[in-house]
């Protein structure tokens, strides 16, 4: 099994200058985003916000769609939010990258109707890697955890997006002066 721990070697992750302040709400990288975004009636329209150094915040409300059990989340839930919001540790260094490989450990059961706490910090760079890790906490950023998370982003190319996406999708996000300014907050030229 290929190790989440950043390898020797590994440099610390920079904050990009240009980063939001800490405090500042990032947005969504994608309209349609089940993470994050606000055209998505069913998905989990986490909002993010920047931290310091190369880390994020974020508060995730479980409602009712997310049950896996009853009045509990789904796993499968909980580990997307970890997912989106150690992906958007990307905005701080001006990098896009996606998902190569995620673990989660499931801690406590997550009632519908909790907020958790969540954040993620970089905790390393290796060429193309980046090395993340996130944890959500019940009723408060001191809360218990209930749920902890390590990731492997890869840094891609605007290509891996317009090579791979849906035609339809991909025209109309290049047609989306908002969406492209997205992009180019990430230094592409779509
Ligand atoms: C106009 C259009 C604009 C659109 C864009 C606009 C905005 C977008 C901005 C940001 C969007 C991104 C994120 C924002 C936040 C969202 C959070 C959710 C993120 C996701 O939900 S995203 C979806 C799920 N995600 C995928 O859909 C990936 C599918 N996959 C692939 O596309 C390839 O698989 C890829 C690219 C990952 C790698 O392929 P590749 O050919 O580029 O690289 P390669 O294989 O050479 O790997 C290089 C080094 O990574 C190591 N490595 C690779 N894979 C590994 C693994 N699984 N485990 C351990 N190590 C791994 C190798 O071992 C090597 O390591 P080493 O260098 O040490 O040898």
């Amino acid at each position: 099994m290929r190790s989440l721990t950043p390898p020797p070697g590994a440099a610390a992750a920079d904050r990009h200058p240009d980063a939001p302040a800490p405090g500042t709400l990032l947005g969504s990288h994608y309209r349609h985003c089940f993470g994050c975004g606000s055209g998505q009636p069913h998905g989990l329209h986490l909002e993010t916000r920047a931290g310091e150094g190369v880390s994020v915040t974020a508060e995730f409300t479980v409602r009712p769609v997310h049950q896996g059990a009853p009045g509990l989340a789904h796993g499968g839930v909980l580990t997307t939010a970890l997912d989106e919001t150690m992906g958007s540790l990307g905005w701080l260094m001006h990098v896009i990258a996606v998902t190569g490989r995620l673990e989660t450990d499931f801690v406590r059961p997550v009632p519908v109707d909790t907020v958790l706490h969540l954040s993620a910090r970089a905790t390393g760079v290796h060429g193309r890697k980046i090395f993340t890790s996130a944890e959500g906490r019940i009723g408060g950023s001191g809360g218990p955890v209930a749920v902890r998370a390590e990731a492997l982003f890869i840094q891609v190319k605007v290509e891996h997006f317009t090579d791979n996406g849906r035609d339809e999708e991909i025209q109309a996000a290049m047609a989306d002066p908002d969406q492209v300014r997205r992009a180019r907050a990430f230094e592409v030229n779509p």
